[in-house]
């Protein structure tokens, strides 16, 4: 089973690899959507996998390095598309959330990445 819980995050970003003459080559902003799944049995107990509270603990401390910033500035996202910040937050996020089984970044309505580790 799993479960999930959502974040937006407000950034800017250009993509500096693109062909030239690319629209994403300018300085443009998203609201991003980030969805982080979570693998497991629901405890008999509890009836849960885990608190989602504790999900949005855990992606805290990584939220506040993303949000409301230029996502090229932060170290390893120089080339920030969706593919490579799914899977820099992974890489974040897996040490303090070990059952993270998805990260799902959508940068516009119809496009995003999602990411379940190699
Ligand atoms: N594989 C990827 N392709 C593109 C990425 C990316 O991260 N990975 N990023 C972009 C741009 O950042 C762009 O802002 C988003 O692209 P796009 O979906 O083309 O945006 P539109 O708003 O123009 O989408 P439409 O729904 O087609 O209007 C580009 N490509
Ligand atoms: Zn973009």
């Amino acid at each position: 089973m799993e479960i999930y819980k959502k974040f937006h995050i407000e950034a800017a970003h250009r993509l500096p690899n693109v062909p030239e003459g690319h629209k994403c080559a300018r300085l443009h902003g998203h609201s991003f959507l980030v969805e982080l799944s979570v693998e497991g049995t629901p405890c008999p107990q509890s009836g849960w996998i885990m608190d989602f509270s504790d999900i949005k603990a855990a992606f805290q401390p990584i939220y506040e390095r993303l949000d409301h910033h230029y996502l090229n500035d932060v170290p390893g996202l120089d080339n920030p598309t969706s593919e490579n910040l799914a899977r820099w937050i992974w890489h974040a996020l897996k040490p303090a959330l070990p059952a993270l089984s998805e990260v799902h970044v959508q940068e516009t309505c119809t496009s995003g990445c999602r990411y379940r580790g190699e």
